[in-house]
């Protein structure tokens, strides 16, 4: 029976991005031999920590050319309580992985995450149009389909590929140079801090009390107020009406620092929820 501590949630199965991201971090956090427990969805990663199966997860937060990962911030907002301890930067090259015996010509689908399918269009309209896309839990999970396959093909790293018996067809396939996805390390609600660092950067979700004008003018105005940098915006609906949104927004800073505690105050005092999803050092 594994024990939660040093238990790390991830996307699996072995050979994902997130894969990568899960052992750079068990580095950081200085954990010799980590468990791991292999889950087929970002939901399942938050549900682990949050039922405390396991002390640490970790998600696919933010993509270079694809944006915020909309699962993971809907899961920080709206379904999870687990808390961001830090972040971590993964260069994704992907590959056109086949079975050892397949041809091109022999491809009718191809399989991958979500993601990896939406950072290779060029290259699958270019060289494979018109073929069948099917989404996978992951991209390693597309390579063990496609090592089973013939006619399936996957998107995934070389890594996935050798050890699920996959062969790599192309290299670097992705839509643009420097494709990275930014990884969050995530803990239960009121995790301590595991990283030490002088520049920090803190994620809030923020729900509105009702449809007003001026409410997104007011938010960013108590922020440019307390001298606060924000590096990221985005806005996702709530899902309980149409048109009723919240904000997840990301800024330079603690959430223990005066200013930034008095932003986030007067903020509480507007807002129906001021959600402080954590405070982790960067760079
Ligand atoms: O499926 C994976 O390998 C993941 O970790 C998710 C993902 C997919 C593609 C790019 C970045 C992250």
């Amino acid at each position: 029976m594994k024990s939660p501590d040093n238990t790390i949630a991830f996307l699996g199965p072995t050979g994902t991005y997130s894969h990568e991201a899960t052992l750079a971090f068990a580095k950081r956090l200085g954990i010799e031999s980590p468990d791991f427990i292999e889950c087929t969805s970002f939901d399942e990663v938050f549900d682990c920590v949050d039922r405390g199966r396991c002390e640490f997860g970790v998600v696919a937060k933010e993509n270079s050319i694809e944006g915020p990962v909309t699962a993971t911030l809907d899961g920080f907002a709206l379904k999870s309580t687990s808390v961001i301890l830090g972040e971590e930067v993964v260069d994704i090259h992907h590959c056109l992985v086949v079975n050892p015996d397949a041809k091109l010509e022999d491809i009718t689908t191809v399989a991958s995450h979500a993601q990896g399918l939406a950072q290779c269009r060029r290259f699958m309209s270019e060289k494979l149009p018109g073929r069948t896309t099917v989404t996978t839990s992951s991209t390693a999970e597309s390579a063990r389909l496609a090592a089973a396959d013939i006619h399936t093909a996957g998107i995934a790293n070389a890594f996935a590929a050798e050890i699920h018996g996959a062969k790599v067809y192309a290299h670097d396939i992705e839509d643009h140079f420097g494709n990275q996805t930014v990884f969050a390390l995530i803990g239960r609600q009121g995790h301590a801090p595991v990283f030490t660092g002088t520049k920090f950067k803190t994620s809030v979700a923020l729900f509105l009390n009702m449809d007003r004008a001026g409410t997104l003018n007011m938010i960013l105005s108590e922020f440019a107020y307390a001298g606060v940098n924000l590096s990221l915006i985005q806005s996702r609906p709530t899902k309980q009406a149409l048109g009723d949104y919240m904000f997840f927004i990301e800024f330079e800073g603690n959430a223990n620092e005066p200013n930034i505690q008095t932003a986030l105050n007067c903020l509480r005092l507007k807002l129906r929820e001021v959600k402080v999803l954590g405070s982790y050092p960067i760079g």
